[in-house]
């Protein structure tokens, strides 16, 4: 790992870490990692390969060699992802994406395949790492760890006008049962469950704007020195 910093934002689904990961990131310079990104791929890999999702041995296989490239545009605001030479970054946004995700990432052998691959983000001046074990297990020294959350209900509210304003028809009902599936997948898992690092900063992002959870982030990350 390089020695740069890292600001570990985790959090459950629709709590807001891609919106605030990707905002830091731009602001101050620093790359993003997306790990959620690289679970989804994996399980889109799978999909393409005919692997079922219990194969576990497959799937770290998929893991341990997957064909993927982050391409950053030249003002950081947009990533493509291409995946065994597919544009793919808007193929794995789907919810059934998420949910094959969250499946594949309670699988023990399949987040060590995937932990180097994130560890190797770490680069000049510093890294955003979003995801669910950013703060607890893949970048424990990270000087910085945010832990994102919101009511079960506001997150599916936002998710059901984002999936609104891209045109897709949307339950908020199966949206918000959905949440609660992966959300007790993703905390009660019993390797590198969803949980916030014991020196997190915990922001309740319920009634918080996103300009207000992003001046609560930089006002942490000047206090402890990073800007
Ligand atoms: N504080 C906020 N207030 C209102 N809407 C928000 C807030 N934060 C994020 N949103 C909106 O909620 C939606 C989900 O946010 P985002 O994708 O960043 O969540 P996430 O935690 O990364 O979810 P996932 O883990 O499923 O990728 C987006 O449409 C985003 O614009
Ligand atoms: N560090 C991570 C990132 C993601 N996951 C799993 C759990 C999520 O339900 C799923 C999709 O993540 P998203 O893209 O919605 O952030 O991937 C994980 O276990 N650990």
């Amino acid at each position: 790992m390089g020695n740069f910093p890292v600001i570990t934002v985790d959090g459950p689904s629709g709590s807001g870490k891609g919106t605030i990961c990707s905002l830091l990131a731009r602001e101050l310079g620093w790359n993003l990692l997306d790990s959620g990104a690289l679970y989804r791929l994996v399980g889109l890999a799978a999909r393409h390969h005919g692997v079922v999702l219990d194969d576990e041995d497959a799937l770290v296989v998929l893991a341990a060699h997957l064909d993927v490239q982050f391409e950053t545009s030249a003002t950081q605001n947009e990533v493509t992802i291409i995946l065994e030479g597919e544009e793919v970054t808007q193929t794995i946004r789907t919810e059934e994406c998420g949910a094959d995700a969250s499946v594949i990432a309670a699988i023990g052998s399949v987040r060590e395949a995937l932990l180097e691959r994130q560890r190797a983000f770490v680069s000049e001046p510093g890294l955003i790492a979003d995801g669910r074990d950013m703060g607890t297990v893949v970048f424990p020294q990270a000087p910085l760890k945010v832990y994102l959350t919101a009511s079960a209900e506001e997150r599916a509210n936002r998710r059901y006008n984002q999936l609104i304003n891209k045109g897709v028809g949307a339950s908020l009902q199966t949206i918000l049962a959905d949440i609660q599936v992966r959300d007790a997948r993703d905390m009660n898992r019993a390797v590198a469950p969803l949980k916030p690092a014991d020196d997190a900063i915990t922001l309740d992002t319920t009634q918080l704007s996103i300009e207000a959870v992003l001046a609560a982030v930089l006002d942490q990350a000047r206090h402890k020195g990073l800007r």
